[in-house]
């Protein structure tokens, strides 16, 4: 069974929209998606595709005027709000990426103590903190005294101690150098070798790739394809959904290919086919006609009637 189970969801808020029009826009759509023990899952897409609504979605911190549609099932169990409350900073963590998520007016070994579970949490925490390179000193200092690379360790140390199963991680690594980058993708590896499932939102194909164990591709607020991250190779042949290959050429190191659809351009998206038809150059007829599920092809998962 898997840790997290997203089937179907839908996200949309309800705005006014000048005088008493009330109208609605729905970010996410379809998206699906499991989280296994164990391993990192990546969830890359472009700007504004609906990847940190996930995140809120699965945390249960979306604004009030939102509403949800499918469901997430953790352990099983649909996940209330009842239930994201008490697991929300304990079994369900969130690795933020800025420091100001830290509690500025608490000390940095106190921060650490009050997330870890199972055992003293004074100890832990020293444990922690030997893991992570951080002199005891550090322990006394408040977020502001922290470096940028001091104040991740914290917030990876939280994350150690915590014993939490799920650990969702919304754009760790941008801006970051190239070690600092490396040395947080190997956090999450540990991680996950430690039996937590790790989510991993990032714009960042490459460092998904390099990093993640399985890779979701989102767009216009659907995941379109859901596999192995060793399937991101080559000229692209093994991935299924021609968005996910425009993607992956569109890597510099896949030679820049620039796409013949503008893939944001999803202007079919209310009508009865599939949302992409209008920019997808492998378009069918069925396309047009009727949304693609998500079906399990010999690689993965995948939402298109064309591959
Ligand atoms: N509270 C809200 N009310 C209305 N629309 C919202 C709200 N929050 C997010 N959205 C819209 O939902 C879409 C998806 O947002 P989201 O933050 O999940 O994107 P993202 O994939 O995380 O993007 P990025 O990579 O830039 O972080 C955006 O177009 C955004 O404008
Ligand atoms: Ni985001």
């Amino acid at each position: 069974m898997s840790l997290l189970q997203v089937e179907n969801l839908s996200i949309s808020f309800a705005r006014y929209a000048g005088w008493l029009r009330r109208e609605i826009i729905m970010p996410v759509r379809q998206l699906d998606l499991a989280l296994q023990a164990g391993e990192i899952t990546a969830l890359v897409g472009a700007s504004g595709s609906g990847k940190s609504l996930l995140a809120h979605a699965i945390l249960g911190i979306l604004p009030a005027n939102a509403s949800l549609g499918g469901s997430i099932l953790y352990k099983g169990e649909k996940l209330t709000a009842a239930r994201q409350a008490k697991l929300r900073g304990k079994d369900i963590m969130l690795v933020p990426q800025s420091v100001t998520y830290l509690d500025p007016l608490m000390r940095s070994g106190a921060q650490v103590c009050l997330a870890a579970r199972g055992g003293d949490p004074r100890k832990l925490q020293r444990a922690a903190f030997r893991r992570y390179r951080l002199d005891n000193e550090v322990e006394q200092m408040y977020p502001h005294q922290l470096s940028g690379g001091m104040a991740r360790r914290i917030m990876a140390a939280s994350a150690f101690v915590s014993g939490a199963c799920m650990i969702i991680a919304d754009e760790p690594t941008p801006g970051m150098q190239a070690e600092d980058a490396a040395e947080t993708m190997k956090w999450f590896r540990e991680l996950a070798d430690q039996g937590h499932a790790v989510l991993l939102i990032t714009h960042d194909l490459e460092a998904a790739v390099a990093g993640a164990d399985r890779i979701a591709v989102m767009n216009a607020g659907m995941t379109v394809e859901w596999l192995p991250a060793s399937h991101f190779s080559d000229k692209g042949e093994r991935l299924q959904h021609p968005y996910s290959r425009a993607l992956w050429n569109s890597l510099p190191a896949n030679g820049f290919y620039v796409p013949q659809s503008d893939w944001r351009a999803v202007s079919s998206r209310e009508g009865p086919g599939c949302p992409f038809a209008s920019c997808c150059e492998l378009a069918a007829a069925i396309c047009r006609e009727e949304q693609p599920g998500m079906r399990e092809g010999e690689r993965g998962w995948v939402r298109c009637h064309a591959s």
